[in-house]
């Protein structure tokens, strides 16, 4: 059942578990959402899609809202996140992108020179009134679960803008950040804005926590990392406002895949949450990122595929390893693939809640 359907659980989202876990402070049990919890592996998703285009769902607040709510009531997952996509700001300006299935995000006219970078049109925030209209009818259903908006980080939009597509080695982005230094930044910084913008946009509607995806920033040394692409993320952090990691502001979440050298750059970039890939142990990830931050992940969403012992397995494993860090919210190492069976992802709900119902924080109020 779902938080929002629980009337013993009756918390608002800003003191959710999956708050609290992010500020590092004591929750009821271990939170758990899924990357990728809204799409293909649900039959009401597809059902609901058919004869709907990506990217014209997207922008619809009604489908929105449905697609987002989907998953919440059918593996009663501790948060929503967002149905979207991190392409959306730069479509919503009026970039020629299309989101192409089974492929990904395609772009008309790569980027490919400082020309390019210049010609790319601002996020205009007026543009975002389906966005927010989305997010208050969700805030409005969910009740006392919380809301994770997001947005795509600098980096991983610009691959797929220099690229025009997805890629494996990103080496035309490689080139364009050591070949034009200049255009990068300026590039990254564009980018920054647009994000920082589709973020606020949501914050203000009332998401109760945002994710910032670099997906593939784990394609860089650490050292480019920090020089060419950090600063640019932090900006996009630094743009949200709000003071520090407290009650002030809501929490960030900043994930991406293969950033094993990178986790305590991802953190500097202005996180309260690393997300972790299945590569590195949860355990040895606290101690890259330090006491300062909590951790999500870190299931390969292959083991969903597996049989119900590993399953089963893989799950506590992950559990006791989340417990080194200064707080835990359990997830995938990457997105929900599209023939995970649901009735699994329902089942690694449940059975993460009961690995950790805490004695501290009772689900039931007190008499
Ligand atoms: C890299 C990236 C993209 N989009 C996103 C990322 C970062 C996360 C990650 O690393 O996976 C982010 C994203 N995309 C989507 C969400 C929705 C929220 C969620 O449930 O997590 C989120 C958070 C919906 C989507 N975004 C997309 C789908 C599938 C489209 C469909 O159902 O027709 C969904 C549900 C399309 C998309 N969009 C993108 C890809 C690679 C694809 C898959 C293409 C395919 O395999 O068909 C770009």
């Amino acid at each position: 059942m779902s938080a929002a359907l629980d009337p013993a659980r009756s918390v608002i989202p800003s003191d959710s578990d999956l708050v609290r876990a992010a500020r590092g402070l004591p929750v009821s049990r271990t939170p758990v959402w899924f990357m990728r919890q809204a799409g293909r592996s649900l039959p009401e998703y597809r059902a609901l899609r058919a004869g709907t285009g990506m990217l014209a769902a997207c922008q619809d607040p009604d489908l929105v809202t449905e697609i987002t709510l989907q998953p919440v009531r059918r593996h009663g997952v501790d948060a929503a996140i967002l149905f979207s996509d991190i392409v959306l700001p730069l479509v919503v300006a009026g970039v020629d992108i299309d989101i192409k299935p089974g492929v990904g995000p395609v772009v008309a006219t790569p980027v490919r020179s400082v020309a390019d970078v210049d010609a790319l049109p601002p996020l205009e925030p007026e543009r975002l009134v389906f966005l927010q209209t989305a997010v208050r009818q969700l805030v409005a259903e969910l009740g006392p679960t919380p809301l994770i908006g997001f947005a795509g980080a600098p980096f991983t939009l610009a691959t797929y803008l220099i690229e025009g597509g997805p890629s494996k080695e990103h080496a035309r982005t490689k080139a364009f950040m050591y070949a034009e230094p200049e255009a990068w930044g300026r590039l990254l910084d564009r980018l920054a804005i647009s994000a920082a913008t589709f973020l606020r946009a949501q914050v203000d509607a009332g998401a109760s926590a945002v994710q910032l995806f670099d997906s593939w920033a784990g394609v860089l040394s650490a050292a480019d990392y920090a020089e060419r692409v950090l600063p640019h993320s932090r900006a996009v952090f630094d743009g949200l406002g709000g003071g520090r990691a407290g009650e002030d502001r809501v929490p960030r979440i900043h994930f991406g895949v293969g950033t094993g050298e990178l986790l305590p750059l991802i953190g500097d970039a202005g996180a309260d949450v690393v997300g972790v890939d299945w590569r590195v142990p949860l355990d040895e990830a606290a101690r890259r990122v330090g006491p300062d931050r909590s951790l999500q992940g870190n299931l390969d969403p292959a083991v969903l595929l597996a049989d119900r012992a590993t399953v089963d397995r893989e799950v506590s494993r992950v559990v006791q390893q989340g417990r080194a860090a200064r707080g835990h919210i359990f997830n995938l190492g990457h997105g929900v693939l599209p023939d995970t069976d649901p009735g699994v992802l329902t089942h690694v709900v449940e059975l993460v809640h009961e690995l950790s119902v805490s004695p501290a924080r009772p689900t039931t109020p007190a008499r």
